[in-house]
């Protein structure tokens, strides 16, 4: 089982084309791709081992399945916290953080006082479209998840990292590690500097979309939205 990694530029096509031949919303796609962050986190944080998850969102897509994650998340047991905070004003992403302010999710400005009383974290802040510098308010954040010893969680790509080339040379990212990562629909080519446990996610991806991208559907078992990758029988 070979799963062939996706180039930014063939990531945001496949998505494109997902959402527009394969007849998929973003809310669906989104949907799917924070149900299987949140069941990374189950795997990684069992319930009795803490229950308090720091949920790090960024302005785009990645913070989008960070705020459906934590959703999910709430109704398994777990006490999530937002950090969210470039909020964006579109309408799903208003109705995303209605439904976490609805259930009493608190969401905080205040990211080092959070990291303090969190278990687990989640990196949803940049995915596949980052590139360049980090700009603000991110530096601090991104130092904070590089020092932290709390786990971390990093969705489709640990934030910061260049999709292409990986880990950064300089700035805030440079020697930021995350315990996890969960790529959705495919790995990114980031993926061979990292060297943590790996899964992947986001069912939604079609045989024929899958073999038109040069892609493997990744193997799911029964119910699973996620697989990990790097355990027996299915290295990468
Ligand atoms: N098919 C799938 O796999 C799906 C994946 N999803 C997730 O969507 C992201 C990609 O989302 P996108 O909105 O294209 O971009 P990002 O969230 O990665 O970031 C864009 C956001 O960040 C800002 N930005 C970019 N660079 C910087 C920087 N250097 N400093 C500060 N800010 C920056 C930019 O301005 C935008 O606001 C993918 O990775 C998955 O996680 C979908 O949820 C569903 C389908
Ligand atoms: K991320």
């Amino acid at each position: 089982m070979a799963l062939r990694t996706l180039s930014a530029k063939s990531a945001a096509a496949l998505d494109k084309e997902l959402m527009s031949s394969g007849a998929f919303s973003i809310d669906q796609l989104m949907e799917l791709a924070g149900l299987s962050v949140s069941q990374a986190v189950f795997k990684l944080q069992p319930l009795n081992q803490g229950k308090r998850i720091l949920v790090a969102c960024g302005p785009g897509n990645n913070g989008g399945d960070g705020l459906v994650a934590a959703r999910h998340l709430y109704h398994y047991g777990y006490q999530p916290t937002m950090y969210y905070p470039k909020q964006s004003k579109s309408e799903l992403y208003q109705r995303l953080t209605k439904q976490l302010k609805d259930l009493d999710i608190p969401f905080t400005e205040d990211f080092d006082s959070a990291l303090k009383q969190a278990d687990h974290i989640v990196d949803a802040i940049f995915g596949f479209s980052f590139s360049g510098e980090v700009r603000e308010p991110f530096p601090k954040v991104i130092e904070a998840l590089r020092d932290t010893k709390i786990p971390v969680l990093a969705v489709d790509a640990p934030s910061s990292w260049n999709i292409e080339d990986g880990p950064p040379d300089s700035g805030p990212g440079k020697g930021f590690q995350p315990q996890a990562l969960i790529s959705l629909t495919t790995p990114k080519p980031l993926v061979k500097w990292f060297k943590g446990r790996h899964f992947i996610g986001g069912r939604f991806l079609s045989p024929a979309m899958a073999e038109k991208y040069g892609l493997d559907v990744p193997p799911y078992h029964g119910l699973d939205q996620l697989v990990e990758i790097g355990v027996e029988g299915q290295k990468l």
